[in-house]
């Protein structure tokens, strides 16, 4: 049994001053959307007719306080607004204190309607982590803002496209600071979540591969020790549990065999061990999700782009990725209960 009517969506505006609003009324444009959801913008009302205004786009805004349980009718945009930004806190490319506080509490928002389960999903725009601290939010972004608010102990960044998905055993962090970071309970932990929610919504049993930190996996100790001592155990420990991962495997050559098909997700140790490969392949179309949340969240692959800002031309084919998937994943759970 899936929904009586199509999964409710909440996606957050992102940053003012970026593309977010631009490629979310693109998104809204876009037949694929309606037809698989029912959207609620939680943003701000200027900004986004601005958007719309922008793109000469055929959309008007409808202020909701509550999700209606009706589709929108043709053209109509449902708009939750959490802020009234002044014209300097929306001016394109020039994130401000004030903008970065807005974000802050359209995911906040977003997050709660997840929790008391009156949207399905939540799909999040880009936002500018600095902006967001700057407003004294002190979060690496949306991934660890969401673990904080679902009180989450074990989040795994899940980045997805059609040829590749990759997860992270650590997201934001210095790379000076990842050899301390990669521990056998974080390997162990993050291999869990990925298996755990990849059969949960995406693959009844998932293959994993576990990369390594160094060259070669070490090169028996010459080129560091970690492959040996931390990863090859947290490996067999989830093995032992029934989990199909192997590992650790040389990182240089292991994306080639996962794009043939080997492997339905890479398991990295650090942010751009996996997401250059991936970006590379998916830039355009790629899925940013959080796994082991209780609530369902994707986000564009990307970020605010304030070079583009205010043109036009930004690509919405990863938020529309994004909503889309936040969908699927939402049906597959409704399924799951039935
Ligand atoms: N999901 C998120 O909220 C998210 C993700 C990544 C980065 N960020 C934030 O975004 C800000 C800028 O980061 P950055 O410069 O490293 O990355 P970026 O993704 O904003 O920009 C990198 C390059 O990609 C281009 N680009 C990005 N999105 C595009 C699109 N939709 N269509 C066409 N071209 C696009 C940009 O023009 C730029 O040349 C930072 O504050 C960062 O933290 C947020
Ligand atoms: N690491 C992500 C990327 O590069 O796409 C990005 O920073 C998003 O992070 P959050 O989803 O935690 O904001």
């Amino acid at each position: 049994m899936g929904f009586d009517i199509r999964p409710a969506i909440a996606v957050t505006m992102g940053d003012p001053a970026g593309i977010g609003p631009e490629i979310i009324v693109k998104s809204m444009a876009r037949r694929e959307i309606l037809a698989s959801c029912r959207p609620v913008i939680i943003g701000d009302r200027s900004v986004l007719q601005r958007a719309i205004d922008l793109l000469a786009a055929d959309l008007r805004i409808t202020t909701v306080e509550e999700m209606p349980d009706r589709d929108p009718a043709s053209g109509e945009l449902y708009l939750k607004p959490l802020s009234d930004l002044a014209p300097q806190d929306m001016e394109y490319g020039k994130p401000t204190a004030a903008g970065g506080d807005a974000v802050f509490r359209y995911i906040t928002e977003a997050a709660r309607l997840c929790l008391k389960g009156e949207v399905d999903a939540m799909a999040t725009a880009p936002i500018n982590k600095e902006a967001m601290n700057a407003a004294g939010h002190h979060y690496p972004g949306h991934t660890e803002l969401l673990a904080e608010l679902t009180g989450t102990d074990n989040f795994v960044m899940m980045l997805a496209g059609s040829r590749l998905r990759v997860t992270l055993v650590t997201i934001h962090e210095a790379l000076a600071d990842v050899p301390r970071l990669v521990t056998f309970d974080k390997v162990l932990a993050t291999i869990r979540t990925t298996n755990g929610d990849l059969a949960r919504y995406f693959t009844p049993r998932p293959r994993l591969a576990v990369l390594a930190l160094n060259p070669h996996c070490g090169e028996g100790g010459m080129f560091g020790n970690e492959d040996q001592d931390i990863i090859r155990p947290a490996v067999e420990a989830a093995r032992s549990e029934g989990i199909d991962a192997t590992g650790p495997l040389s990182a240089d050559t292991l994306f080639h065999l996962a794009v043939k098909g080997d492997y339905d997700a890479v398991i990295c140790m650090y942010h751009d061990q996996g997401l250059i490969p991936l970006k590379l392949l998916h830039f355009d179309d790629g899925v940013n999700v959080t796994l082991g949340l209780p609530i369902i969240r994707t986000s564009v692959d990307h970020g605010t782009a304030y070079n583009l800002a205010g043109k036009g031309i930004a690509s919405e084919e990863s938020m529309v990725a994004a909503i889309k998937m936040a969908a699927e994943m939402a049906v597959v759970r409704q399924t799951r209960k039935a």
